[in-house]
């Protein structure tokens, strides 16, 4: 480990000094896209405007033959495309592979100002956080770029799961970290054939009534992941770093995504990726607080003064720590509304009324 007093050194000569902070902005959707795929860029102009994020992909889903052609294409789309207000990120190959020296020398040195965020498949520990880190910052020097660049990495091996906490205070570079259901299924030996999501078979049954043990015994399903989000947004909230839900891979079944979605939300992460466009819609709804919640948040606040004492409010105790949850709520709300004119809108309708 270095030392602390090191920590915020930059990691080579002419290297930018690194982030003491990581900016918050908004990420609800993480919009993963295919650079060598034209129909997919082709839409890129108008996404830019939805999503908060649009990662350009190289590692799984683009073909082993078309993996020059994607880094290429997001060379040339990262020149060439206005963003507008949406983050430019990447995934590149994952470290054992043929793939990822090159994508990294290549997007740091021709296009390292316009990315924002390099996120780094299959982290096992800090040691992959470690290799990225000293890297990145000879490229850095090496392009002359002035501001470094963010690692995200991807929670998707029994190692990462593992080591979540080293990984996540590993360098003043992390940005986030997303949960990857399917490679953490595979490496797992979990019995699993889906990218993330529940499964009909892992559940709880109620105690039998009678001697009859098909009788009246309601089923609930569990939550495959519960456990994982929980530990890395643990390990993120104690680095003060991101986490994100990963990939919801039925794209058919929204219903079932917004609920994953959800449940990721409620438990603190900012966002989740989205594989299709038709995820976007259901991000936005999902990662933005309901007006009444913000409404409510911000009667608490006002009520609760300086923050400290106990109040009621409508039959329900208010103290110190129910005031912090509610400024969590309502700065998230007021950075969304910065970003997003209609949510705007929608919390200030809410304000005249709280
Ligand atoms: C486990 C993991 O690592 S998850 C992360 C890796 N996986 C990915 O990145 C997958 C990204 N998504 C995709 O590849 C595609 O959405 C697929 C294969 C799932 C479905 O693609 P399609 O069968 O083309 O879907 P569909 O026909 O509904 O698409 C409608 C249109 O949206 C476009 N589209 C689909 N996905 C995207 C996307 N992610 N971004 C932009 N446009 C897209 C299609 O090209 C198509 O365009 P067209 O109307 O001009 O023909
Ligand atoms: C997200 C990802 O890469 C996975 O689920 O494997
Ligand atoms: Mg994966």
């Amino acid at each position: 480990m270095r030392s602390p007093k090191d920590f915020f050194a930059p990691l080579a000569v002419g290297a930018p000094d690194p982030v003491r902070e990581i900016p918050v902005r908004p990420s609800r959707m993480i919009h993963f896209f295919d650079p060598g795929n034209e129909k997919m860029t082709a839409k890129l102009p108008d996404l830019a405007s939805k999503a908060d994020v649009l990662l350009g992909n190289l590692e799984d889903a683009v073909r082993a033959d078309r993996k020059v052609a994607a880094r290429q294409g997001l060379v040339a789309l990262a020149k060439n495309t206005d963003f507008g207000a949406a983050q430019l990120w990447t995934r590149i190959n994952s470290l054992d592979s043929p793939w990822a020296l090159d994508d990294l020398i290549t997007l740091v040195t021709e296009v390292g100002d316009r990315l924002d965020v390099i996120m780094v498949p299959k982290v096992d520990g800090a040691q992959d956080i470690h290799y990225v880190d000293r890297l990145l910052a000879q490229l850095e020097a090496r392009a002359g770029l002035r501001r470094p660049l963010l690692v995200h990495a991807i929670l998707e091996t029994a190692s990462g799961v593992a080591n979540v906490e080293e990984i996540a205070g590993a360098s003043p570079r992390m940005q986030g970290i997303s949960l990857g259901p399917a490679d953490l299924a595979a490496s797992r030996r979990m019995k699993t054939t889906r990218v993330g999501g529940g499964h009909p078979g892992y559940l709880v049954r109620s105690d039998p009534a009678g001697d009859d043990l098909h009788a009246g015994r309601t089923t609930y399903q569990q939550d495959l992941w519960h456990y994982t989000v929980a530990r890395m947004v643990d390990a993120c909230a104690a680095n003060g770093i991101l986490p994100y839900y990963g990939p919801f891979g039925d794209i058919r079944d929204v219903v079932a995504c917004e609920d994953q979605f959800r449940n990721a939300f409620l438990l603190g992460c900012v966002g989740a990726w989205t594989l299709h466009p038709v995820q976007i819609e259901i991000a936005r709804k999902v990662f933005s607080p309901s007006p009444e919640d913000v409404a409510w948040a911000r009667r608490v606040i006002r009520e609760m003064g300086d923050g400290t004492g106990a109040v009621m409010i409508d039959g329900k105790m208010q103290d110190d720590a129910s005031v912090k949850q509610c400024k969590v709520v309502a700065e998230l709300a007021d950075a969304l509304a910065a970003r997003d004119p209609e949510l705007a809108k929608a919390y200030d309708a809410v304000k005249e009324t709280s």
